[in-house]
């Protein structure tokens, strides 16, 4: 397996706050507070690197809470090539109520970026893929970035013979398709955005599943959160089934599925044992309060004990 890119237009610092229960117009105290590094690529950099594997995680970041960000990648040993904005990082809010066993997000839109500083990550995106044998662009978009960003990236990747796993919501996502990444990875809800229509079942996950196949993509994994993912390419459809995790923390555990995906990918796994591993490694970061990822050995342990549903 040779070097990974990310990409992270988006990064954030994740705070986790825990409380029993959210009592609205009331003064709350939080029981526990926890700071990540965040936004979707900076995960899977992270994810991977606890996995072994070779990353650098490439990106916007900004003012002082991009210093923290920083921070707390190099304690982690993250090769990062960031660009860096005057304003700050956003703050992304992960509001856990134990009583409920609920985990609610409040995410920030992020700073502004100009065209100028677009083109100047786009210029180390270059350089950097030089090196890479696959890619993940992930996350939301900053403003000022346009939605047909992916599509663009993705078709530079294709120039430089880079695969891309592509995980991304809306516009960007639905342009990001047209230009044929490797890999998608949407979850139910960005599923439904992307056909237009509510999924409802196993068979609408099907159809969608192989509409995004006959865009050309060689890989589409739609997760489902505790119920697993369903894997589809060309050759093959796999429905996993995790060990449930009990009160769950499931900030993260899409970020570390693709980080599974690419890793079982990228060192020539078949499709059973990367979906086995995909689906394992989702799980064991859904086990850890904030965002924090399984090694290798962890992964694989929980791995193989994942299901198949023809099981
Ligand atoms: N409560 C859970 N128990 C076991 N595995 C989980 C749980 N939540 C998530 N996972 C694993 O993580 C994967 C990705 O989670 P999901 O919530 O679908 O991603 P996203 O964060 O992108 O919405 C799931 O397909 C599953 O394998
Ligand atoms: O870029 P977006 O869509 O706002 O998402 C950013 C958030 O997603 C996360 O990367 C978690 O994503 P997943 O739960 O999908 O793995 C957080 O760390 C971050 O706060």
């Amino acid at each position: 397996m040779g070097k990974i890119v990310t990409l992270t237009l988006n990064p954030a610092i994740d705070k986790t706050v825990t409380l029993p229960r959210l009592e609205p117009g009331r003064v709350n105290r939080l029981s526990q507070v926890r700071i990540d590094p965040g936004g979707k690529g900076i995960n899977v950099a992270r994810a991977l690197h606890q996995l072994g594997a070779d990353v650098i995680a490439v990106g916007f970041n900004g003012g002082w809470t991009g210093r923290l960000l920083v921070d707390h990648l190099q304690r982690e040993g993250i090769h990062h090539c960031l660009v860096t904005l005057q304003a700050d990082t956003r703050i992304n809010w992960k509001l856990v109520e134990t009583e409920a066993n609920r985990v609610t997000d409040i995410n920030e839109p992020g700073f502004q970026v100009t065209e100028k500083e677009m083109e100047t990550l786009e210029q180390r995106l270059a350089s950097v893929l030089e090196e890479a044998d696959a890619a993940v662009f992930s996350g939301s978009l900053p403003d000022g970035v346009s939605d047909d960003v992916y599509y663009r990236l993705i078709r530079l990747a294709h120039r430089k013979d880079v695969p891309v796993f592509l995980d991304a919501d809306g516009m960007s996502f639905r342009k990001g398709v047209e230009a044929v990444p490797f890999a998608v990875k949407p979850n139910l809800d960005e599923l439904a955005k992307w056909t237009g229509s509510p999924i409802q079942g196993d068979q609408d996950v099907r159809e969608a599943g192989h509409r995004l196949l006959d865009k050309g993509v060689e890989a589409a994994v739609i997760s489902m959160g505790e119920s697993g993912a369903w894997f589809f390419t060309k050759e093959q459809e796999l429905r996993t089934i995790p060990v449930p995790v009990e009160n769950a923390h499931p900030v993260g555990a899409g970020d570390a599925m693709v980080a599974g995906l690419v890793y079982g990918v990228t060192s020539g796994w078949n499709w059973e044992k990367t979906a086995r591993f995909a689906t394992a490694a989702g799980s064991v970061a859904a086990s850890y309060s904030g965002t924090q990822f399984g090694s290798l050995q962890q992964v694989e342990e929980a791995a193989r004990k994942v299901r198949f549903f023809t099981d």
